[in-house]
């Protein structure tokens, strides 16, 4: 988001009254912080400049001399059906007002209306406006399926679709000033996300990260808005908030769905308003940071039990992405295994391990609570207790079992021998059970014990005695 200019198309004001234009401009930039404004005072040039591609909106009078605000209303809706128009004249009459709408233009306000009205009208237009790009550039993406900026998401580790569709979501709404919301389980890679949202984004600041869990109203108050100095007993100093140091970048508000319900009006009325007040001040400042905040709590769920507010919720959710679980992208596990004993080796400054067959297999049948991150440490902890060149089984055995097991727990909902006629004999459906574990482990008998859930010794026996 750049700050000296808002928003990201421009603005044309037509009228015949310089006056007019200048107080208009001034308004919008003072109340809503519209700074993309180009004026024309003379009816003639509209089109002209219109086709040079940069406009979006257009505030049009009616009353002008050469052509009137009606004519160019009708060359603008055929040739430039993209641009919005707004018409804003001194005529206040139904008939206008109703021709002007058949011809195509957005809304209509009078002149003599309060100068606050207009500028909210231009706000809604241009916050419509917006949403309507970020579609469209959405489904162009998607049907496309390409990115355009690929590196920037070199750090996360990923084959799966679901994850690519992700990425392709998130370069689309990434130079969208509307929030994005990240939500997924712990450790899934959500802050990834919101670093690879802050890159694409074009900000020229910084990405700065607030974890606002445990924050109780008045440390958020202060973290985000900063304080003067004497703002409260023991304020000697200024305090500049996380929002100020994230101008032109991101601010990105991690675990949001722990933020009370005091510090969620706070923030609404930062998102509705656009400024803030240090604590302290009576002086506005301007948000001039796009928010990205993540969350691995249920919102809708808290809002249903009204431990969230709907209205912020509805608000933060314009832009919305459910980072999956890395228990519903197993295929990712051989390539994040891959990374980890690379980045490991390299921090452990150790020769990078070989896999042990069967490892892949082993925490294919793992479910992974704690995500990526769980997989990260694990192997970092197998990579620094290693000595062999091949790695072994037994730290991520034990990690898993003391993890509770944690073998992908699918117990058929319907018995797999109800169909048979005759049932097996017990000796037959235990050599059966022995084969398929045998097979799925690839023949590793720590896993195949893992996956029927018995020990090492007792299914060597049991083998022993399938094949006699
Ligand atoms: N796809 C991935 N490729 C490489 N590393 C990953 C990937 N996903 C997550 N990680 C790593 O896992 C760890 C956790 O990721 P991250 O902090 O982004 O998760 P999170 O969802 O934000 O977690 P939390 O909800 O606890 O804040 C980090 O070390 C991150 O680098």
């Amino acid at each position: 988001m750049d700050s000296e200019f808002y928003p990201s198309f421009r603005v044309l004001l037509v009228d015949d009254e310089p006056a007019w234009l200048r107080s208009l401009s001034l308004a919008l930039e003072s109340s809503s912080g519209i700074t993309n404004v180009e004026s024309c005072s003379d009816s003639r040039k509209v089109l002209e400049i219109i086709a040079q591609g940069e406009i979006g909106l257009v505030l049009l009078d009616l009353t002008m001399p050469h052509l009137s605000g009606e004519e160019l209303l009708v060359q603008i809706a055929e040739r430039f059906p993209a641009v919005a128009v707004i018409v804003v004249s001194g005529l206040n009459q139904v008939g206008k007002v109703v021709n002007c709408m058949k011809l195509g233009a957005y809304d209509y306000y009078v002149k003599t209306d309060d100068e606050e009205r207009i500028v909210c009208g231009v706000q809604r237009a241009i916050k419509h406006l917006e949403l309507q790009r970020d579609n469209k550039e959405m489904t162009r993406r998607f049907v496309s399926c390409e990115l355009q900026h690929p590196e920037a998401f070199r750090a996360i580790c990923t084959a799966d679709r679901a994850m690519q569709a992700i990425f392709a979501y998130i370069e689309a709404v990434a130079v969208s000033p509307l929030p994005l919301l990240i939500t997924g389980e712990s450790g899934c890679g959500k802050e990834l996300l919101a670093q690879a949202t802050h890159r694409l984004s074009g900000c020229r600041g910084d990405l700065v990260a607030v974890n606002v869990a445990g924050l109780d109203d008045t440390v958020f108050a202060d973290t985000l808005f900063g304080h003067v100095r004497g703002a409260f007993t023991g304020a000697e100093g200024v305090r500049r908030g996380m929002i100020e140091a994230a101008v032109n970048g991101t601010l990105f508000l991690d675990e949001i769905g722990d933020l009370s319900i005091a510090s969620q009006v706070k923030l609404l009325r930062l998102l509705q308003e656009g400024e803030y007040f240090p604590l302290g001040s009576d002086q506005p400042r301007r948000l001039k940071a796009r928010i990205v905040v993540a969350t691995h709590q249920n919102l809708e769920s808290k809002v249903a039990q009204g431990g969230f507010r709907r209205d912020l919720f509805y608000r933060l959710r314009t832009h919305h992405v459910e980072v999956p679980p890395l228990r519903s992208r197993k295929g990712d596990i051989p390539y994040l295994l891959d990374l980890f004993l690379e980045q490991a080796a390299q921090m452990l400054d150790k020769k990078k391990p070989t896999p042990p067959p069967g490892l892949v297999q082993l925490l294919s049948t793992y479910s992974f609570p704690g995500n990526v991150r769980e997989f990260k440490a694990m192997v970092f902890d197998a990579v620094s207790t290693h000595k062999e060149r091949m790695l072994s089984m037994d730290s991520f055995v034990k990690a898993i079992s003391a993890a509770g097991g944690g073998v992908a727990e699918r117990v058929p909902d319907q018995n797999p021998f109800a169909g048979f006629e005759p049932l097996p004999t017990f000796a037959n459906a235990a050599n059966y059970l022995l084969d398929e574990a045998m097979n799925r482990s690839g023949g590793n008998q720590t896993l195949a014990a893992r996956l029927l859930g018995i020990s090492q010794p007792s299914l060597w026996k049991r083998l022993k005695l399938a094949r006699g």
